[in-house]
């Protein structure tokens, strides 16, 4: 049974696909302090959060078997995703669920801000009738500014389009191509300042958004300028829209996201030309809903198919993707497994090569599942998929990873070689179409071996009688050989031995075994998942 802990306030209808799932439970427990958090968070497997919650490193490094950390919405600034990253445990968001909300939020601010809607509210239910002092702005025919084209951003200029405004947008990854298709002009954030009468961002905190709207962008913005943030605190300078606000330079703000929160600027809070709101921009009943729904859905497929849609801190694969890859994923981690146990020691660089067809895709999941499979042999459970490359970091290994459409013999090839410093081991594979996953070269050898759960490999001098000895010795202690494959460099050369066996080796047969005239390694190895099954490729 799966736990499951809740600790901001997420709609219970969407979390019904937790709610009635066999393999889990959901506890609810809001209001918690980062302290107590802590104290309780070993027990769970999933914490799933909105914007309150912080979760931070101390939280994380107390949690002794927590896989996923959900956010029901889109920013993730309030967990420490390298925290997690190290830690290995997933961060999954909500990213398109409160895209309306916060688009419709966005569009009711500016039309507050036109209309100073809450101040005519305000003074109408004291009892006033005071119909000059609200005198508004259309935005029929205004110019606005968008920073930051994403999904909100995209939303926001729809519906501006519909109230006849001219739309100015502005992100690094906005083309024009696309601002044509959308009927918006693509701008600098300086053509912003000059041409807009409004001013909405809509883009993530980073270093570049942060203060983004300061004193120096508000001096070259419009006089009598209005702005907006339902985005994120910080990226429009507080001090200096207060600044902006006094002078006049700036009409009107409203503001739904604070550098600190809950916000304590009272400056800001209450100046008469602030409309602020407390971070509302997803509080609808439909994108909360939506968001605790698709990370609800998501928690279930992590922990039930290993399948991940809106990783944070792991590449991005979607499922149609993930489903063609999923053979060699199975086989990378094998490979992995395998050159590991022939190095016998750790690496000190890794190379993996991608060949054929398997060249052109985005090998980013797999190179994680094989460098798992290969850490997993040192480190154990401590490794996943997160953590994988961090950790390869971590030991100081260089790795390094080539692709090449050549096809090496097989439509799809990858081959792994572990290195270190006296020595190094090299495991090929690929998927064979209707036959299933094979290891097609060990070492310097070519050899056709499907992976199974126990093996032995054997180096030995290519003279008669080897396979007969072989095999007698494992006869002798009752171990039966499932399939067994030669592969020799040159005849009367230096040669190899795979057997796939129906049980483990002991020690005493391995020794056994070395005291073979002719033979020179004996090296058992053990695939915790063999036994794959055949997949179509
Ligand atoms: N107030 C609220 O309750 C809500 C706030 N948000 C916040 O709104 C923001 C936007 O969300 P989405 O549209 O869903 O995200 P998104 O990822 O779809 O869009 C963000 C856009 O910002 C752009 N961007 C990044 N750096 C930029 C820069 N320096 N200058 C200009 N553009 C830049 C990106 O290229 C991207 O297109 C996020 O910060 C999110 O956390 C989202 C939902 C609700
Ligand atoms: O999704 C986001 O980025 C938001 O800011 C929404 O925050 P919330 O889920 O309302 O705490």
């Amino acid at each position: 049974m799966y736990k499951v802990l809740v600790t901001d306030s997420i709609s219970d209808s969407g979390l019904k696909a937790l709610y009635d799932h066999p393999n889990f439970t959901v506890e609810k427990k809001s209001g918690l302090s980062p302290e107590e958090i802590k104290e309780i968070i070993k027990d769970y497997d999933a914490l799933i959060v909105r914007s309150q919650t912080q979760v931070t490193e101390d939280i994380l490094n107390s949690a002794d078997h927590l896989r996923v950390v959900a956010r029901a919405g889109v920013g993730v600034d309030n967990i420490d995703i390298n925290a997690a990253t190290k830690k290995g445990i997933l961060v999954i968001n909500a990213p398109g669920g409160n895209t309306i909300a916060a688009a419709e939020h966005t569009m009711a601010m500016m039309l507050s801000l036109a209309r100073r809607i809450p101040h005519a509210h305000m003074s109408t239910s004291a009892g006033n009738w005071d119909r000059n002092a609200f005198k508004g702005v259309e935005l029929y025919e205004k110019t606005l500014g968008i920073i930051g084209m994403g999904k909100i951003g995209a939303e926001v200029a729809k519906r501006a389009k519909k109230f006849g405004m001219t739309i100015l947008g502005y992100d690094p990854y906005l083309t024009e191509e696309r601002a044509n298709m959308m009927g918006i002009t693509k701008a600098t954030l300086d053509e912003i300042a000059e041409a807009a009468d409004f001013i909405t961002v809509h883009t993530p905190l980073t270093k570049d958004t942060k203060g983004l709207i300061n004193d120096d962008y508000l001096a070259k913005t419009k006089k009598g300028v209005r702005i907006i943030n339902c985005a994120r605190g910080g990226i429009i300078d507080e001090a200096a829209l207060v600044r902006g606000l006094n002078s006049g330079q700036v009409a009107g703000a409203a503001i739904d996201v604070f550098e600190t929160e809950p916000a304590s600027n009272q400056e800001l809070l209450s100046h008469p030309n602030a409309i602020v709101t407390p971070h509302l921009g997803a509080s609808t009943v439909e994108a909360q809903e939506k968001v605790a729904q698709e990370v609800s859905e998501e928690i279930i497929d992590i922990f039930e198919t290993e399948s991940i849609r809106h990783a944070i801190n792991m590449p991005q694969v979607s499922g149609e993707k993930q489903k063609k890859l999923q053979p060699f994923i199975d086989l990378g981690e094998q490979i992995g497994i395998l050159a590991i146990q022939l190095l016998k020691h750790a690496p000190d660089k890794i190379e993996i090569n991608y060949f054929g067809e398997l060249a052109k895709e985005d090998n980013d999941l797999l190179t994680r599942t094989m460098i798992k499979g290969i850490l997993s042999y040192h480190l154990s459970d401590s490794v996943n998929m997160v953590n994988a490359l961090h950790l390869l970091n971590d030991q100081g290994v260089s790795f390094n990873v080539t692709k090449s459409p050549a096809s090496k013999g097989f439509a799809s090839y990858m081959e792994l070689t572990l290195y270190n410093e006296n020595d190094k081991a090299i495991v090929g594979g690929t998927i064979l179409n209707g036959y299933g996953a094979r290891i097609v070269k060990m070492n310097e050898y070519r050899v056709d071996v499907r992976p199974e759960r126990y093996m032995l490999y054997i180096e030995h001098n290519d003279v008669p009688g080897m396979i007969g000895q072989v095999g007698s010795i494992l006869g002798n202690h009752q171990i039966n050989i499932g399939t067994m494959q030669v592969g020799r460099a040159e005849a009367g050369g230096e040669a190899i031995m795979v057997l796939t066996l129906d049980k483990q080796v002991g020690d005493d047969v391995a020794q056994e075994l070395v005291k073979m005239d002719g033979l020179r390694a004996v090296q058992f190895l053990e695939l915790p998942n063999g036994n794959v099954p055949v997949y179509n490729a």
